[in-house]
């Protein structure tokens, strides 16, 4: 196995641009899922310490260096984080696969993404100096009116730990650009990039507040930062379940929450396909890129009959290739699943599948010669019906399940025979079938003859319950913007609804 040159930080919370020890001083074990063993900790954030980030957040937007600058003074900050991320790259990447899991590769991949994400929202924020004051004409001699777009307050910012360090950055990033004061609260799962981003911010000089980094379990650290009167809005990407205890604590306060929740997105594949292997790599990709841990995983395979076999016999075929290892190897295309809880809870999915009479064409268990870490095979499921638990709820592992369909209807019923609308993806020469598909299909994102890539420039989010909401794109940027209507009466005739006592 490869030993990792990297050392992982020792680190305090971050909060009003300094580390700070937890008030209870509580640490939480950081474990290898590709050893099983310690290998640091992070420090365990309680409600105290977040009624302290929060005071830091309001400070923040209260003090000129923050609150008073303008969208291009922001950018510079951002363009700055961008540049330390890609100088300490390779670094990051190596912490972000020690502690989820993910191949370096991946891992890298996401480290570019970070960084052109706080690229994006540079631009955006300069863009938003002109875009701050935007009159409307009411075509009207007395009135004249204008919108605002102000900084939203101090939102919260709960994010999963499958991209630890890009599902924060898709938040950060456009809260910062948008002039909001921010508290990160990363999974307890994966923290460690997203502390490095808190010493990344104090080496570039970002104004004590306008970030903050609590990291710690959900219930201690994220409920209360959901139910502070004095956090403005909840941003979450993580689980459904945790979704709706935040909708259902924000509401007591009626506070706006955007969620970005799991998924079991499809992929239909069509017969008339030119390239079989291009159709079978991005169906490969769609369900095993990050050991299936995707929230867009797309994880039902819907297949035409007339080329089920030959395509699920190539898929056996590119399966064999797939190298699992440790994640930092070289080449490792499968690393572990990110934590003992995770890893039982696929198992359990493949063994009631079986239990339910589905059939495991392939995988279903630990790979033989990995004999420590949460790895579970690429695994592939036929004889799926609609009613079983593998068809409908989301694993978040390398699991894909299969059916297969004769007609176009059946194939876009059985797309949207689903309680999530995150994402879907066909595969189809003909064009106008792709069209037609994108129409029916109830998904926020829809890909043709690809699955997965991703472009900081478009929206990203989902309906049903996936959630709502979109983070990425302009529209990410609205998400940390309040805005404000301002109507001026310019005439210097007098109203005249009630009669004035001066004209008697
Ligand atoms: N739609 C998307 O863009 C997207 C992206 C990534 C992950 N996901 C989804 O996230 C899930 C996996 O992530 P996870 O296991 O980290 O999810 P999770 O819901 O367990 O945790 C997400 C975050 O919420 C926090 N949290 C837990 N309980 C909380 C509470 N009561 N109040 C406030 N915060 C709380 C956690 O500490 C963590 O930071 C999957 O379902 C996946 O589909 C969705
Ligand atoms: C950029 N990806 C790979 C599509 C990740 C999406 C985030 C959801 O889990
Ligand atoms: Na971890």
């Amino acid at each position: 196995m490869a030993i990792p040159n990297v050392r992982i930080p020792s680190r305090q919370l971050y909060i009003d641009g300094e580390w700070r020890e937890p008030v209870k001083k509580n640490r939480i074990p950081i474990i290898s899922p590709a050893t099983e063993e310690i290998i640091g900790e992070i420090p365990a954030a309680t409600e105290e310490d977040v009624d302290i980030a929060v005071e830091a957040a309001r400070r923040a937007l209260a003090r000129d260096d923050w609150g008073s600058t303008t969208g291009a003074q922001r950018a510079k900050y951002l363009r700055a984080i961008a540049a330390k991320i890609l100088e300490r790259k390779s670094e990051l990447a190596k912490l972000e696969s020690l502690d989820c899991g993910k191949t370096l590769f991946e891992a890298a991949w996401d480290m570019d993404d970070v960084a052109a994400s706080f690229e994006y929202y540079a631009d955006l924020a300069e863009a938003l100096d002109s875009k701050r004051k935007t009159p409307v004409d009411l075509h009207l001699d007395s009135f004249k009116t204008y919108v605002l777009r102000e900084p939203l307050g101090v939102v919260g910012l709960i994010t999963p730990w499958n991209y630890p360090l890009l599902m924060a950055t898709w938040k950060v990033a456009p809260a910062l650009a948008a002039g909001c004061a921010a508290i990160l609260k990363p999974s307890e799962l994966a923290s460690i990039t997203c502390l490095e981003l808190g010493e990344i911010c104090r080496e570039v000089g970002l104004p004590p507040g306008a970030l903050n980094i609590l990291t710690g379990l959900g219930p201690e650290a994220g409920a209360p930062l959901v139910s502070h009167p004095h956090v403005d809005k909840i941003a979450f990407t993580g689980s459904g379940a945790t979704g709706v205890k935040i909708m259902t604590a924000a509401a007591q306060l009626v506070k706006p929450v955007t969620l970005e929740l799991g998924g079991k997105s499809p992929i239909v594949v069509f017969d008339d396909i030119d390239n079989l292997d291009l159709a079978v790599e991005w169906t490969l990709f769609g369900c095993f890129a990050n050991a299936g841990q995707v929230c867009s995983a797309t994880s039902r395979l819907i297949l035409q009959e007339s080329i089920a076999s030959e395509f699920l016999e190539r898929l056996l075929l590119w399966i064999k290739n797939i190298k699992i290892s440790d994640p930092l190897e070289e080449d490792c295309k499968l690393g572990p699943i990110v934590s003992s809880g995770q890893y039982e809870k696929v198992l359990k999915f493949i063994s009631k599948a079986k239990d339910e009479g589905a059939t495991i064409l392939c995988g279903g268990e630990r790979p033989q010669h990995m004999k420590k870490g949460y790895y579970v095979q690429p695994t592939i499921i036929t004889d799926v019906n609609t009613s079983m638990e593998i068809w409908k709820e989301e694993v978040f592992g390398p699991v894909l399940c299969v059916k297969t369909f004769k007609t176009e209807e059946e194939a876009i019923e059985l797309a949207n025979d689903t309680k999530y609308g995150l994402a879907s993806a066909i595969m189809s020469k003909d064009v106008e079938t792709c069209e037609r598909f994108t129409k029916a299909f109830q998904t926020g994102i829809i890909w043709f003859n690809c699955s997965q890539p991703t472009f900081t420039q478009l929206p990203w989010g989902g309906r049903k319950r996936s959630g709502f909401g979109r983070d990425l794109g302009e529209w990410g940027l609205e998400n940390y913007l309040n805005i404000k209507q301002v109507t001026q009466y310019t005439s210097v005739e007098p109203w005249a609804f009630y009669k004035s006592p001066s004209k008697v």
